[in-house]
């Protein structure tokens, strides 16, 4: 009421300014002071003579006019939008667009073309790679080809033509089971020697070429032959009525028979014109008016080809021409097709195809755009429909129980309806209402799945798929491990999906990945594509009418579960998950836990190899006021050995939990050491992921003596090989020596075999993040490899090693100086007492290492590293 009065009040000083002073003084008794006592109405009195004044009707009458102008405002916003919701709710969408695709062939006569299989025994010879050979990485058809070999699985390695070939051959193998040439300039214009090399390496191993025919840009020239072919070329042609040779072996995946009528896209085609029998059209087409014709112009009424078969009888080489790129979208099946006849099957992608549509957020959804009883109604005559081409379809419906009946009474009676026909869909979990995983608990996620459960219980809805997604794919990845707990110990989920692995765009690159046992696949829509508009099923059934005319493919569905491990026997190499920094990613940060933190993650690492002096490197790091260590682990020795062995899978919570909170994150130095990520195929590529940025250090020592020191550590710690048998003997253990013997000696000298190591991993890192320290240097002088250390992180201020660290005679070895009497010598595990080795096995491990050690040289020379003193010793001897 108080503020009703204030209101009245304003108003009254309008009208003191002179609009009717009477009649508001009449309004505001009314409404306002009419119940009063007198002594209000006094109190009224006198202010109305004071505010009243004309010299302060100026300075009020803006304030007041303010204040109305937002009462009235405000008033007509609740106004609009009670009736924009109302309109809304009784408003009438436009039918929903119906799928045009049509068959022109019946079922019969599709059935005429049946898919053909290519493989044969040739494919043994050649691997499941392809090798893309561009002038340009950068250009709009190289990415197009890279992206259908990532979205198909295939391996492929692009390489610009005026470059050295890579390696074509190993083991008496072909690499490559098909070579693309980006154009055919490329291929025409290659080097002597290299076009030599490709020609003959297609020959002897039976590879095939896929060749882009681009037309050149000036207009004038109109036709050329290939120098070297019976071949001409014609270029700049604008075409029309599109469609494929039904009489070749090639299509498999492609179904002949169909037409594109009409004008092409684009008018730069180049059509093939041919003179021998090695080649074979495989799609035909009609010249249509170009844009802009001369004066005379007569159109060729002659049918052209615009992509070619040269089944290889010319010169041996089986090769396919594309008279465009793979912006005209048949050319991207015709391509696929292509790539499985040219590897005699090696690259062939099976025709089963499985499908899975999830409709999330079930009864979520706001007001005016949820489903009403037509589009439940919709959605299940879709569902029969899409049966005829899905064997078993079935629409998986993910609901949030909470949103229920909390639409208008449109929507109220949806929702009701979709319960009603319940038993047609799949069902899975959600959160009660809609929670994003991330911000919450795992008592609270379990809460909440749990009233869903019951939800479900209530409403006899069946789950039984042991599938669930999550609200915004948040909690999924990055990993929030409390949803998955919460997930296993509520549902028993077993399987999910999110489209955020290893990031959303580009899409093709997404993929799955298994964490804690659940697993992870990468399909989703939401409900707004179905209750509002229904694009979704119009987009589905498009889908589905096109791949029926123009493909081979069958299309199925089986439960989630079983499509999840399905999907992981199709792609074993996607099990691993790859972890990578949350913070590094604007989404992927937006959908992690608040009380996570990147500046936990390591700044640089020591990476290796074992026995090289790891240790010392750490304590004298550990020393330094800016730099902070890992926590000790009691598993690993200390280590954390996160990124190989099976600690990886317990995933970034696990691995950051071993650091402290930087007090000062730009100034402290998080570090880890690991002494077996040196030599771990695994490892550097697991890093870079998750640490792009981080400093890397190894140390290098001779490696006979680092395999000496190896042995003499497995002894000491009682492993049953190494006491039974002699360092000499396991060395030179043969490939006959029990199995067991071969592994230790494999582990004895493959770390030693450095440059194999460096090199992959500077794959991935620049070699100005890598730091090399010869390891008979930090032994004898070191207080100078700390100061090189320092320079290297970029640490300041530096740390004065000179009154820290101590030689000790005892000891043999330099130690950590605690106070001006006492210091401290790491453990007797390190810096061991042992015999000196074995001349024979010195003499040995020296010729063993010898063209490693020649490699390693050069691979030092070539990244700008400083040559250790031992390997300059070794190779001058
Ligand atoms: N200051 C200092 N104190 C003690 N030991 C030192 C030092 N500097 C280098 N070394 C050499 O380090 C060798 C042990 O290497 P690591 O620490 O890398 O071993 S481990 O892989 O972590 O087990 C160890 O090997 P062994 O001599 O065979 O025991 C030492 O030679």
């Amino acid at each position: 009421m108080s503020i009703l009065c204030l209101y009245d009040l304003c108003v009254n000083e309008v009208g003191c300014n002179g609009v009717g002073l009477e009649a508001f003084s009449v309004m505001l008794k009314t409404d306002c002071f009419n119940s009063r006592s007198t002594k209000w109405k006094r109190h009224w009195e006198r202010l109305k003579t004071t505010w009243c004044r004309p010299s302060l009707f100026r300075h009020l009458t803006i304030t007041k006019a303010l204040l109305v102008a937002i009462i009235l405002t405000v008033i007509s916003l609740i106004f609009l939008s009670y009736h924009l919701m109302m309109l809304k709710s009784t408003y009438r969408r436009p039918n929903p667009p119906k799928p045009v695709v049509t068959c022109h062939l019946n079922r019969l006569q599709q059935s005429l073309f049946m898919p053909k299989d290519h493989s044969s025994h040739a494919s043994v010879r050649i691997g499941r790679r392809v090798l893309v050979l561009v002038e340009s990485q950068y250009t709009k058809l190289a990415k197009q080809i890279a992206c259908l070999l990532e979205s198909s699985r295939f391996e492929y390695k692009v390489e610009n033509t005026g470059r050295n070939l890579p390696m074509l051959t190993h083991n008496d193998k072909g690499r490559f089971g098909v070579i693309i040439f980006e154009s055919l300039e490329a291929y025409i214009n290659m080097d002597h020697w290299n076009r030599q090399l490709i020609d003959k390496y297609c020959r002897d191993y039976s590879v095939g070429m896929i060749i882009f025919v681009h037309s050149v840009n000036e207009y004038a020239v109109e036709k050329e032959k290939v120098p070297g072919f019976p071949l001409v070329l014609r270029y700049n042609m604008a075409l029309k009525d599109y469609r494929l040779n039904v009489f070749t072996d090639l299509w498999r995946m492609t179904r002949p028979g169909e037409i594109i009528g009409g004008d092409l896209s684009e008018d730069n085609w180049t059509v093939f014109e041919y003179n021998h029998s090695a080649y074979e059209p495989l799609a035909y087409a009609n010249a249509s008016p170009p844009p802009y014709v001369d004066p005379g112009f007569v159109l060729d009424n002659k049918t052209l080809v615009p992509v070619l078969q040269d089944r290889g009888t010319f010169d041996g080489i089986p090769r396919i021409f594309f008279g465009n790129d793979l912006q005209f979208w048949l050319h991207r099946l015709v391509l696929l097709d292509a790539l499985s006849y040219l590897s005699h099957g090696k690259l062939s992608l099976s025709l089963d195809r499985y499908i899975q549509i999830d409709v999330d957020d079930i009864f979520v959804g706001i007001t005016g755009t949820r489903m009403v009883v037509s589009d439940v109604e919709a959605m299940v005559k879709a569902q029969e429909r899409f049966r005829k081409d899905v064997e078993g379809f079935h629409f998986n419906l993910g609901f949030s129980g909470w949103f229920y009946q909390h639409g208008n009474s449109l929507e109220n009676a949806g929702d009701e309806k979709i319960l009603e026909y319940k038993d047609k869909f799949w069902w899975f979990g959600h959160m009660w209402r809609h929670e994003q995983a991330h911000k919450f608990s795992q008592e609270h996620l379990e809460k909440s799945m749990l009233y869903n459960s019951q939800f479900a219980k209530e409403h006899g809805i069946q789950i039984q798929h042991q599938y669930a997604v999550a609200p915004h794919h948040s909690g999924v990845y990055p990993v929030h491990e409390p949803l998955y707990e919460s997930w296993k110990n509520v549902w028993e989920i077993r399987v999910t999906s999110t489209e955020e692995y290893p990031k959303l765009y580009p899409s093709w690159r997404r993929r799955g990945f298994i964490h804690k046992g659940i697993m992870i696949n990468i399909y989703m829509t939401h409900l707004g594509n179905y209750g509002n508009d229904r694009l979704a099923l119009y987009t589905f059934e498009s889908i589905f009418k096109f791949i029926k005319c123009w493909t081979n493919l069958k299309l199925k569905q089986v439960p989630p579960l079983e499509l999840g491990i399905k999907y992981f026997e199709m792609f074993p190499e996607e099990k691993d998950p790859l972890w990578q920094d949350p913070c590094l990613y604007k989404r992927h940060f937006m959908i992690w836990s608040a009380n996570k933190s990147c500046d936990r993650l390591p700044k640089f690492l020591v990476i290796g190899p074992q026995k090289t002096g790891t240790t010392a490197l750490y304590t004298f790091l550990g020393m330094h006021p800016a730099i902070l260590h890992n926590f000790k682990s009691p598993d690993t020795f200390e280590e954390v050995q996160f990124f190989n062995g099976n600690n990886y899978y317990k995933g970034l919570d696990w691995y950051m939990d071993f650091f402290p909170m930087p007090e000062n994150t730009t100034s402290d130095f998080l570090f880890e050491k690991s002494a077996t990520y040196f030599d771990n195929e695994l490892v550097p590529r697991r890093v870079f992921a998750l640490l792009p940025k981080a400093k890397l250090i190894t140390i290098l020592i001779h490696p006979a003596k680092r395999a000496y020191s190896w042995y003499q550590h497995q002894r000491a710690h009682g492993d049953p090989v190494a006491m039974n048998y002699s360092f000499l003997e396991i060395v030179k253990a043969g490939d006959s020596a029990p199995r067991k013997l071969r592994e230790l000696r494999n582990r004895c000298l493959i770390p030693g075999i450095y440059v194999q190591h460096l090199s992959r991993w500077l794959e991935h890192f620049p070699s100005r993040q890598l730091f090399i320290v010869d390891g008979e240097r930090l032994k004898s002088k070191p207080i100078a490899v700390m100061n090189n250390v320092q320079r290297f992180l970029h640490i300041e201020p530096r740390y004065n090693y000179s009154a820290q660290i101590r030689f000790d005679q005892k000891k043999g070895f330099y130690c950590q100086v605690m106070d001006e009497n006492k210091i401290k010598c790491l453990g007797k595990s390190k810096g061991r007492q042992y015999p000196p080795m074995e001349e024979e096995a010195e003499d040995y491990l020296r010729s063993f290492y010898r063209k490693h050690n020649i490699q390693l040289s050069k691979f030092l020379n070539k990244h700008n590293y400083r040559i250790p003193d031992w390997l300059e010793r070794e190779l001058s001897s």
